[in-house]
């Protein structure tokens, strides 16, 4: 499978071994970066990877920080991504047979190595089931347009 994967600073060792780890499964992996321990801002990175999913280089995308949640962030700005920040492979599982997930965001300062590659396992070998969990996916793709009355649910 073709995988982009990109970070922040906080992220940097375990992009590495992720990286090394998938090239050795056989799969076409891009770094987007960084390269090093440099401080930089996880939404240039989370733009870019975002950016090569959407255009179709990249099949699926990584995105990976101190937490996840600031890239997990930037990436889901890009209306055509829907990226899940998980911590356990029932979610990475769930992300994508639910919510056709195109990308996962991890914690480097939260997560080991050996579950962050059981949530990239489940994230990358898991079908999206289709059914009833494609008419709410479409919905994502469809929020409600400025101005839009939002009726409360009953
Ligand atoms: O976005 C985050 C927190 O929501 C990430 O964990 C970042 O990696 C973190 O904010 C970076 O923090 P640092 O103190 O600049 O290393």
């Amino acid at each position: 499978m073709r995988i982009a994967i990109a970070s922040d600073h906080a992220a940097i060792e375990l992009k590495a071994e992720l990286r090394d780890w998938l090239i050795e499964q056989g799969h076409e992996v891009a770094d987007l970066g960084p390269d090093t321990k440099e401080s930089v801002d996880y939404p240039d990175f989370g733009y870019k990877l975002a950016g090569v999913v959407a255009d179709g280089t990249a099949e699926r995308g990584i995105a990976l920080c101190g937490s996840g949640i600031g890239i997990s962030m930037s990436v889901n700005r890009n209306p055509a991504l829907r990226c899940a920040l998980v911590s356990e492979p029932v979610s990475a599982e769930l992300c994508r047979e639910h919510n056709d997930a195109n990308c996962i965001a991890m914690g480097a300062r939260l997560i080991g190595i050996d579950m962050a590659k059981a949530c990239v396992t489940a994230f990358l070998e898991t079908e999206f089931a289709g059914g009833r969990h494609q008419r709410r996916v479409d919905k994502l793709s469809d929020p409600p347009g400025e101005g839009d009355r939002i009726e409360p649910l009953q």
